[in-house]
């Protein structure tokens, strides 16, 4: 049985409803994670408000994958809380529970079912774990047909919905695969890297997906792109060897000392003074 942190039942996980009274959906804190003695998150504190679009960067290495992990159940830290809004404590459920309770995890590369269509790829990822036979083999209610609808309708694939998943180019297999996750209604979705491999023109387009998903759907992105930070985030976190190192806009963290000397002093793979917008126009 699951019991919120004040000892009360919560015998479904698909029916939490998370307490967001204070604005706040994710608290993250004081929580560090060791790998054979080595900090991998520091006393890491992290607030995500309700329906807020957050991008999370730092350098390789940084914890930003290790606190995905945490959140989704996979790593349990040495200390500290996380809850999701401010009853339900996560550490108290596990990878699948978290999952139901209304966090969706995509990771960089896309796993979607190549042969079926992406209407059928949906089609699954609403049925949840009735499995595949079932699900393809038993007939659709008009309300779930209308919600594929309008999750194809969201991800932009509309005119692909018959196509085999396998025909899709990258990047619309990526927008299969946040239209799989939105399909059990997530309040929070983490998305890993989500325009790696992209073109100019798909980069754009998750853009557009991402933002209009904030909102209804909490969305936090771990990024190395900082054109494409640039491009959606509001608020930007900075992970610096485990820990929060700086918080706020694009603007803000470009200027702040603490950041600019961490992105000159280390060979970090992304340039937080000189991003792609300068050079290319593309989200200017
Ligand atoms: N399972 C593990 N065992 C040992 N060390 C680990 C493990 N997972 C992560 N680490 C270490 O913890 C630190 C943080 O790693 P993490 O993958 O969270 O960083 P990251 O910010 O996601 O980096 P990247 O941008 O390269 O994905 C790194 O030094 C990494 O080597």
């Amino acid at each position: 049985m699951i019991v919120d942190k004040h000892g009360s039942a919560l015998t479904a996980t698909k029916n939490i409803k998370p307490d967001t009274r204070h604005g706040v959906i994710l608290y993250v804190e004081d929580v560090s994670v060791s790998f054979d003695g080595f900090k991998a998150l520091n006393d890491l504190n992290l607030y995500i408000n309700d329906g807020e679009l957050r991008c999370l960067i730092g350098a390789n290495g940084a914890g930003k994958t290790t606190l995905m992990d945490v959140i989704t159940g996979k790593i349990r830290p040495d200390k500290g809380s996380v809850n999701f809004g401010q009853q339900v404590n996560l550490l108290e459920l596990d990878e699948s529970e978290i999952a139901q309770a209304g966090i969706g995890r995509k990771f960089q590369k896309p796993t979607v079912f190549e042969a079926l269509t992406v209407f059928e790829n949906i089609e699954l990822s609403l049925a949840g774990d009735k499995g595949i036979w079932t699900s393809l083999f038993s007939k659709l209610t008009g309300e779930q047909k209308d919600r594929i609808g309008e999750i194809l309708h969201t991800i932009g694939l509309t005119p692909e919905a018959f196509y085999p998943a396998g025909r899709l180019s990258h990047g619309q297999k990526q927008w299969l695969e946040i239209g799989m996750l939105l399909a059990a209604e997530p309040r929070v979705l983490l998305v890993d890297e989500p325009v790696a491999g992209m073109t100019g023109q798909e980069t754009e387009r998750t853009a557009e997906l991402l933002t209009s998903l904030a909102g209804k759907h909490s969305v936090v992105v771990v990024e190395h792109d900082m054109a494409f930070v640039r491009s959606i985030a509001r608020k930007v976190t900075v992970l610096h060897q485990g820990s929060v190192l700086a918080e706020g806009s694009m603007s803000e963290i470009q200027s702040n000392p603490e950041v600019i000397k961490v992105y000159l002093g280390e060979e970090t793979g992304d340039e937080i003074t000189d991003d792609k917008s300068e050079k290319s126009g593309e989200y200017a």
